[in-house]
Parts: C-alpha cells; structure tokens; sequence
C-alpha cells in the first residue's frame, strides 16, 4: 500500500490504462472488463482490474496535471510491479488539420513543465513513446479505420493560461495537441525503466474556439478505449497470466 492507493501488490495487473477522470475508470470497467474488481477508492481515484478477452487488464484514475500523474504512475511502477501505462485522455487540437474526435497518439511530449528538473540530467530530456506500444496503437487504430495522427504533444501545467500566444507558438513547432500529463508519465516510465503510451482523443480546438459535445465524446472515447484496450491485452502477453 502507498499514501495514494490501498491496493495490495498481485491486485493491479501489468498493464494499466489511465485516464485523467476517475470516473471514466469506472465506466471502462463496467463497460468493458469481465469480473472487475476496485482496488482503490483513496481520493476518490479509482482503480479495477478485470479481464479483457481473457487478459488481465486494470483502469484507474491519473487525477489532471503532471505532479497526480507523475505520483499515481511512480506508486504503479515501483510499488505495483506494472510494466506498462497507457494513458487515454482529452487534447485540445492545435496542429493544422487536427480536427475534433481524431485520435492523437503521443509519439513524444514536449512540456512547459520544470519535472524533468528532479533528474538533473546535463540536458534537456526527449520524452518518447515506448515503439512496441505506439506501433500496436497505430496498426489498431488503422484496422478499425479511425481518424488518427501520430507526433509531438505539448504537456502543459497550465489550462487557464494568462499568455494567449503560448498554444500557438507550440503550433509553431509542428505540435499537434495540448494536454496535461504525458510528460510526466513518459518519464517516469523511463526512469523506471519501463513502458508507456499516451493516446488522447481531441476534445476541443483552442486555437478555433471549438468543442465536441458531451454526446460526441462519449462517442470517441470509447473508440479511443477499445485501441487502448487491444494493446493492452496484447501487451500482457509474456509477462501477465
Ligand atoms: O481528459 P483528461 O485525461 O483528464 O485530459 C485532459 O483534460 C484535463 C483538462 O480538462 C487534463 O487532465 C488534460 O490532460
Ligand atoms: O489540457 C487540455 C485538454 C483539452 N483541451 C485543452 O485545451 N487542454
């Protein structure tokens, strides 16, 4: 057990999907996983595992922002024994063409955010998607014929910001979406020496002043889920029973 999550080691699987909002944890187990059973309620951020096409697979929440994703995925990581963290979340598009309900799959995080300052690398940090991950999610995301993009995010500590420039001069540099945690959870993976991917789905165009409605997304998470899901369950071959 950890300050954040009461669960015992053996009750999280190897692969965990982490979206922003507890309560989307909850509604992917119910709708998605056989025999789900929650493992956590500390904070209110919620945790299941259950099975997946007969893999064992768990969801729980990352809360918004860098420090609750870089806690809840340091705890999963080097108390949990997880292996793998898939984060699924909402992106606001900023990149030409990036239209609302793409899929917008993280292959790198760039970031406004001093996390990286805890390393004291002697340089500024790239932090990447793991490839057999990414190339699982693309290769899904092609069979069902969704809309996706795959390339650089900008993971922001910041959503109301006072500077209206910012978003635009990541536009700038060839960014494709704002969000708010896969700097942290690419990382935190590769301290650990262990995998993650960020796949999001576009919420909102802040550059057009444009969003889906609530309907819509429902509509496209759960696309965004079931990519998910399928490299999950791929993804606990060889190392969950
Ligand atoms: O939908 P989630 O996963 O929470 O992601 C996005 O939504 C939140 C902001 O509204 C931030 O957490 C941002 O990253
Ligand atoms: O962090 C986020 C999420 C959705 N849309 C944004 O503009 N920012």
């Amino acid at each position: 057990m950890t300050p954040h999550n009461e669960a015992k080691k053996g009750d999280i699987a190897k692969v965990v999907l982490m979206p922003g909002d507890p309560l989307r944890a909850k509604f992917i187990a119910e709708t998605f996983l056989e025999n789900a059973v929650c493992f956590n309620t500390v904070r209110g951020m919620l945790g299941y595992t259950g099975l997946y096409n007969g893999k064992r697979v768990s969801v729980m929440g990352s809360g918004m922002g860098m420090p609750s994703m870089g806690i809840y995925s340091y705890e999963l990581y080097h108390c949990y024994d997880v292996e793998a963290i898939i984060r699924i979340g909402t992106a606001g598009g900023i990149a030409d063409g990036v239209e609302l309900r793409d899929l917008v799959l993280a292959m790198g995080a760039c970031t406004d955010s001093n996390f990286a300052h805890q390393y004291r690398l002697p340089g500024t940090f790239a932090p990447t998607a793991s490839f057999e991950l990414l190339e699982k999610a693309v290769q899904t995301a092609r069979e069902k014929n969704l809309r996706y993009r795959v390339g650089n995010v900008v993971t922001s500590d910041i959503f109301y910001g006072d500077c209206e420039n910012e978003t635009a001069e990541w536009k700038k540099m060839g960014v494709l979406a704002v969000e708010m945690e896969t700097a942290a959870l690419y990382m935190t993976a590769a301290r650990a020496g262990k995998q993650a991917l960020s796949i999001t789905t576009v919420s909102d165009l802040p550059l057009k002043g444009e969003s889906t409605s609530s309907e819509e997304r429902q509509k496209t998470f759960t696309q965004m889920m079931e990519v998910a899901l399928a490299v999950a369950s791929e993804a606990v071959d060889g190392h969950d029973k």
